[in-house]
């Protein structure tokens, strides 16, 4: 792919900077120094055959895999200058501040910080909603945290005092917030393992929205919807992207979903990046191409639309 002759918007404003990430298992190389930029307020999706490392670079992000090398640089505020990035590097610290900005490191961060600090929020590619509690309890628990750490044996919660009431109000409002966001407060009492297969989609979603992440991961989250829900998902992700402060990062197989709704797309094959542009570069890349369709490169003629992992 020809390099752009204007800085790309995921490079003037970044939000998540992968620097050379490699991730090792014994003998296999998982993720080959792999580099890419995530846009702030942008969705970047990151795309490829099975086996090509999408799964491990996002485990590499939030905080579920240590990198066998390689750093992860997320900005809240503006995105740190590299020398910046670097003397937070040097200095052995896993964050650092400059004037409003703070920069995390993510590979430095214990996993439960990547969440709670770094704030970056994940959904998996198997739904993992607590399916015995209702639909709002599964919004509320995802707000542990934040009550927590507001001091859940404090006086002021033991006592339930008006302070304590009003943190508790915030986190219903904002969980019926969501839940009217995804159309499902009508069933907001009702047992999150009853509701319909896209419904349990879009609460996980909304579950991760409801601990304010600055960056959320979503692992293939139309996997398995039907033409309809997968409607509805894209037009929740595309609300978030417009009404939130929240950049989204996405590993998704289904080439309708992300050409409609990414700004940027990272191609990886064999655990090393081949593409990196626009959702329109990246489905006239000669290489995209071949990689899936499984032909060579002077075979590959017909547009990425066309194809079907
Ligand atoms: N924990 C692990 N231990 C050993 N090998 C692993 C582990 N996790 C992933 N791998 C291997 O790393 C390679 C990349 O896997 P990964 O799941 O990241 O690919 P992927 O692009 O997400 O694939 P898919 O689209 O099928 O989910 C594969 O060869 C996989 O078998």
């Amino acid at each position: 792919m020809a390099a752009p002759l204007t800085a790309r918007s995921w490079d003037k404003d970044s939000i998540l900077a992968v620097d050379h990430l490699s991730m090792r298992f014994g003998g296999l190389i998982a993720v080959n120094d792999v580099s890419f930029r995530a846009g702030r307020g942008e969705v970047t999706a990151v795309i490829g055959p099975n086996g090509a490392g999408k799964t491990t670079v996002f485990n590499c992000i939030t905080g579920f895999y240590k990198p066998s090398s390689g750093r992860l640089a997320l900005f809240h505020g503006a995105a740190a200058a590299p020398r910046d990035v670097d003397a937070v590097t040097a200095s052995g610290l896993a964050w650092g501040r400059q004037g409003e900005s703070t920069l995390y490191l993510l590979e430095r961060l214990p996993d439960h910080k990547v969440a709670s600090w770094a704030r970056v929020a994940r959904t998996f590619q198997n739904i993992r909603l607590f399916s015995g509690m209702t639909v709002l309890e599964n919004l509320l628990v995802a707000q542990h945290m934040s009550l927590a750490s507001s001091g859940l044996l404090s006086p002021a919660a033991l006592l339930n005092l008006p302070s304590w009431k009003v943190k508790q109000k915030a986190a219903v409002d904002l969980a019926l917030y969501w839940l009217h966001k995804i159309g499902l407060a009508a069933r907001a009492d009702d047992s999150a393992g009853d509701l319909p297969y896209g419904d349990q989609r879009r609460l996980e979603v909304a579950r991760a929205m409801c601990t304010r992440p600055v960056l959320l991961c979503l692992d293939e989250p139309a996997a398995g919807l039907n033409p309809r829900e997968s409607a509805a998902l894209n037009e929740l992700l595309l609300s978030i992207r417009r009404d939130h402060a929240t950049s989204i990062l996405l590993i998704e197989h289904d080439m309708s979903v992300v050409m409609e709704i990414s700004d940027h797309v990272v191609v990886l094959e064999y655990g090393c990046k081949i593409a990196d542009g626009t959702p329109e570069e990246v489905r006239n890349d000669p290489r995209v191409i071949a990689s899936y369709l499984g032909v060579d490169e002077e075979e590959a003629q017909a547009p990425l639309a066309e194809a079907r992992p």
